[in-house]
């Protein structure tokens, strides 16, 4: 094989999909085509003049950085070329065969799944391939900034692409960068005319900072965004939809920000910062390597987006960050460590933890969608950011018994008498926790409990955290003392009835159940249920355990079981004293039906069953 020949590749299967649904999409907002093509056109010149940092020679007397759109109706075609950095060959093959980003990868996934995967196509962007909506036919040619070689990548969708050396007249025209031709369908022949592309640059790419020429068939080429860099311009200048459309460039974003912070810092370093929340959650949230997204630029040089300038638990916010005075030339080494950057973060994230903290207070709509979109990401916040624990912990509203969207404020006002306590329960959903025996000495008395359902919450919690004063308690620990808060709800039918010898019930129970269980005690926190099961109160809450065991972290300890003198079947195991197999049965059952509460299955399923028959049955024989 040589250089000099055409070779044929296939898409990764992935990107034939997306293709496929391109190809057939009945999507009517074909629009954003050319919003992807000119925000790739942009990132090229931003890494285009980041590498011309150390390499000057790379822009030399050449084209600065630009990007000319340039319809022939003629041909058919609309180009939208770019003086950037360039594909060399292996990177076409790459670049434009395969699906890199993982959060574009979960989302064809979703399109998969999804019977009709259009609206999906408008909420969230997917790049380069998104001009197959429009064309039937794209060729790309490209040189990379430095090179000699200038390269054809050729596509019409299918199965595959061919990359080849360019023509002489192609080579000759592009000296550098790449341009994209789109052959168009029948269909979407108005994207040739000049007021239509206007219109779509206006509305998606005016915050693009480089020169975006429209080149018409006729007259002069003419610039049609103004390429400001909108974080540098004065707050007042600027109106609610200046933010909206610079969020969605910046962030290649399709909703509407939920918060937007724009504000310049000025003193030992001076910087300007535009971060918004966005108010849907993207599909990458929970990739393992949590990295955020915020953009680094010195004095208006895009940088990286790699510089992690918020902390893990803040990387859904999105925007630009623009320093004054670091040097342009900054490695990656220098990223890590440069105490100016650790001082911005630092600064950075104070701020915009205020500003949350201001929007739940002024804006509880937007602050509401935030939370409801990223709340398991920033409780992450409160086992790892120590110093802003507290700030984030009246940040956090919860789902509790007695509504949702709580936050511990409004729990602390609702304190019964004598309690002095917070109360929560983890576990895996709303609908099972409230159902959940742990809950009934709370109910009796009124006390509001804290349901925790996102996976985040059995880590967050086990750092035993306290909000004003009052320490954070899992209902599934063991010493609960709930006696000195008086009851307000009296169940009559339990005081009518008779309770267990405390001791003797004991005893019997823990011969029974001998290792599986560490100790049985009576129960404070039981009203109706017979039995449930609680962790020591210095071990891990029963949910992490849970969950740490499922991902073969740690092993399980044994609980205890806790029980409630006054009901009937415990009452049966103290009149059953003389028959061990019964005491047996009917000890087993309690320690089985509190592990069936919890979501979890009896060690022995089928001990279970058989046991439940013979007392079934026994009952059904003396009734
Ligand atoms: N005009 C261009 N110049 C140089 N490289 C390009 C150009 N267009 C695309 N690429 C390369 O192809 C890759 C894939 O582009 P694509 O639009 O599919 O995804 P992306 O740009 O990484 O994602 P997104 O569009 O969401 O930012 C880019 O990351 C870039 O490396």
């Amino acid at each position: 094989m040589t250089d000099t020949a055409t070779v044929s590749h296939s898409f990764q299967a992935e990107v034939s999909e997306l293709l496929h649904l391109m190809v057939h999409s009945v999507y009517s907002e074909t629009d954003i085509f050319l919003r992807e093509l000119v925000s790739n056109a942009s990132d090229a010149c931003d890494k285009l003049r980041y590498e011309a940092i150390a390499r000057p020679d790379l822009i030399g007397e050449g084209e600065p950085p630009q990007i000319r759109i340039i319809p022939n109706k003629a041909a058919g075609t609309l180009t939208i070329a770019d003086s950037g950095i360039g594909m060399e060959r292996q990177e076409l093959i790459d670049h434009l065969g395969t699906i890199a980003r993982s959060g574009t990868k979960a989302f064809v996934q979703k399109l998969a799944e999804a019977k009709d995967g259009t609206g999906l196509i408008g909420q969230f962007g997917v790049g380069f391939y998104s001009a197959f909506m429009v064309a039937d036919r794209i060729v790309v040619i490209s040189r990379r900034a430095g090179e000699n070689d200038v390269w054809t990548w050729t596509s019409s969708g299918g199965a595959g692409f061919e990359v080849a050396p360019a023509s002489e007249d192609d080579a000759k025209r592009v000296t550098r960068g790449t341009e994209i031709v789109l052959h168009l369908k029948d269909d979407a022949k108005k994207y040739l005319e000049t007021y239509e592309i206007e219109r779509i640059v206006t509305a998606y790419s005016d915050n693009i900072q480089f020169p975006i020429m429209l080149v018409p068939e006729e007259g002069e080429p003419r610039q049609i965004n103004s390429a400001s860099a909108l974080w540098q311009r004065s707050k007042s200048e600027l109106t609610a939809e200046d933010y909206s459309k610079a969020y969605k460039s910046i962030a290649h974003a399709f909703d509407e920000p939920a918060m937007t912070l724009h504000y310049r810092a000025e003193g030992r370093y001076s910087y300007a910062v535009l971060l918004f929340a966005p108010s849907t959650k993207p599909f990458d949230l929970f990739e393992p390597a949590r990295k955020g997204k915020v953009k680094l630029y010195v004095r208006r040089v895009f940088i990286t987006d790699d510089a992690d300038l918020l902390p893990a638990y803040l990387r859904f916010i999105r925007g630009v960050i623009d320093s004054e005075d670091l040097p342009l030339n900054l490695s990656r080494e220098m990223l890590q460590n440069n105490p100016q950057l650790a001082q911005i973060r630092k600064a950075v994230t104070t701020r915009v933890i205020s500003e949350l903290e201001q929007l739940a207070d002024k804006d509880p709509d937007n602050f509401d969608k935030i939370w409801a979109a990223f709340a398991a990401v920033i409780k992450e916040g409160l086992y790892e950011d120590f110093e802003r624990r507290d700030k984030l912990l009246s940040l956090a509203r919860f789902t509790t018994t007695s509504g949702e969207r709580r936050s511990l404020k409004q729990y602390v006002e609702g304190l019964k008498e004598n309690q002095t306590e917070i109360y929560f329960l983890v576990g895996d959903s709303i609908e099972r926790l409230k159902s959940n025996p742990r809950l009934e000495a709370a109910k009796a008395r009124g006390v509001e409990v804290l349901l925790l359902t996102d996976p985040v919450d059995a880590f967050w919690t086990s750092a035993r955290l306290e909000f004003d004063g009052k320490p954070l308690k899992s209902l599934s620990q063991g010493d609960i003392d709930f006696d000195p808060i008086p009851v307000t709800e009296p169940k009559a039918d339990d005081e009518a009835q008779p309770a267990a010898d405390e001791a003797n019930t004991i005893a019997l129970i823990k011969d029974s159940l001998g290792e599986h269980v560490t100790d049985v005690k009576v129960s404070t926190r039981l009203t109706t249920s017979a039995s449930c099961l609680v962790a020591g109160s210095h071990g891990p809450d029963r949910e992490l355990e849970r969950i740490l065991s499922q991902q073969a972290r740690g092993a399980r300890t044994k609980p205890i079981l806790e029980i409630n003198l006054r009901h009937p079947l415990v009452v049966a195991v103290a009149k059953a004293a003389a028959d061990k197999a019964k005491v047996d049965d009917l000890s087993f059952l309690l320690l089985e039906q509190a592990q069936i509460l919890d979501g979890e299955l009896p060690e022995d399923p089928a001990a279970f069953a058989a046991r439940l028959n013979r007392l079934v049955l026994q009952g059904v024989a003396t009734a």
